[in-house]
């Protein structure tokens, strides 16, 4: 019987100024496996491995299952029973796009099953009609950093470029031992703006494209900051202005909130990202927060698929 295994990278959005709109993949992975159940009563199994497996539903609740349905509803046909099987290397709700590997794993998992049906942009776009903006699901397809903007022909249709990011900025990530969902974190941000807070964004997410493709350090430092998510996001963070401190003591570029958090996001050059990762750590120990803290890369392929037969 064929199995498909699909991996998928962890994802950070918003970097700062890109709200909504930009995200890089991480060299951090998620790993679905698919195999098409026949002569068996059960429509469907799922099981998950890794340090979180029990925060993974295994019923029709499951995200991996629910994106591997409307994929099949997208072509109006009847999924067929499945056994998925989850390996879980990115943790969950700490804002490294864990529902996005879901969704993008269910989908692809859905089109191999189906003798690749839908082409790549339209895996995409069902893909960020799931999740509800593009900035997650988007580099988790496609790796490396990308932007995505509604394009002009369709309202669902998008136009999505890759950034160039200089190897001598470094990610690195510290990840809390607590949990914030996307949700929770979206009700806290106000439905408008003002002029003044957009045109800021606007400048700095410009200059942040500049700074990522250069690694110029003036421009990188300034870059990152941010008025549309993070000055009303960061108290739901416990101990967020330590770390923020200690990364900027440390020499590194800056630090953000790692698409909707808890995870915080610092970019760094190589020579200091050791010092900036044990200082991010330390901060948050001493505001009483267990972290896991990572010097990431940058995935540049985005997700993979594999076929077997067993
Ligand atoms: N591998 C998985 N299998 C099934 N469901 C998952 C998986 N990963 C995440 N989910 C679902 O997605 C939820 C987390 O989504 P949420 O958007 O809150 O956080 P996130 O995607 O990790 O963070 P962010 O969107 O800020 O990067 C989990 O609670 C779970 O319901
Ligand atoms: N742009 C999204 C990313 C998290 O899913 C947010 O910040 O809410």
């Amino acid at each position: 019987m064929p199995t498909f295994t699909v991996t998928v990278p962890a994802t950070t959005a918003n970097l700062g100024p890109g709200f909504d709109c930009i995200g890089a993949a991480l060299t951090l992975y998620n790993e679905f496996q698919f195999t098409r159940l026949e002569s068996t009563p059960e429509a469907l199994v799922i099981n998950a491995i890794g340090e979180e497996y029990q925060k993974v539903t295994t019923d029709d609740s499951n995200l991996v299952y629910q994106a591997f349905v409307k994929f099949y509803q997208h072509l109006e046909q009847t999924p067929p029973p499945v056994q998925i099987d989850i390996k879980l290397g990115v943790p969950l709700a700490r804002g490294l796009g864990s529902s996005a590997t879901a969704i993008v794993g269910g989908l692809l998992g859905a089109n191999l099953l189906c003798g690749e049906i839908l082409s790549e942009s339209q895996v995409t776009e069902l893909a960020i009609a799931l999740e509800g903006h593009p900035d997650n699901v988007v580099p988790a397809l496609l790796g490396g950093c990308r932007l995505a903007a509604t394009g002009l022909t369709q309202e669902s249709s998008w136009e999505i470029c890759e950034i160039p990011w200089s190897d001598d900025v470094i990610p690195v990530v510290a990840i809390p031992n607590f949990e914030l969902s996307t949700q929770e974190a979206r009700r806290v941000l106000p439905t408008e703006v003002s002029r003044a807070d957009a045109i800021f964004n606007t400048a700095h997410l410009g200059l942040l494209l500049r700074g990522l493709q250069t690694g110029r350090e003036d421009w990188l430092r300034a870059a990152l900051q941010d008025r549309l998510h993070q000055p009303y996001r960061k108290a739901l963070i416990q101990g967020y202005d330590a770390v923020n401190q200690a990364v900027v003591a440390a020499g590194a570029y800056g630090m953000v909130i790692s698409g909707a958090g808890p995870t915080l996001l610092a970019l760094t050059n190589k020579s200091q990202a050791e010092s900036v990762a044990t200082a991010m750590a330390l901060a948050w120990k001493n505001e009483g927060v267990e972290a896991v803290v990572r010097s990431l890369s940058i995935d540049t392929q985005g997700a993979k698929s594999d076929r077997r037969v067993c």
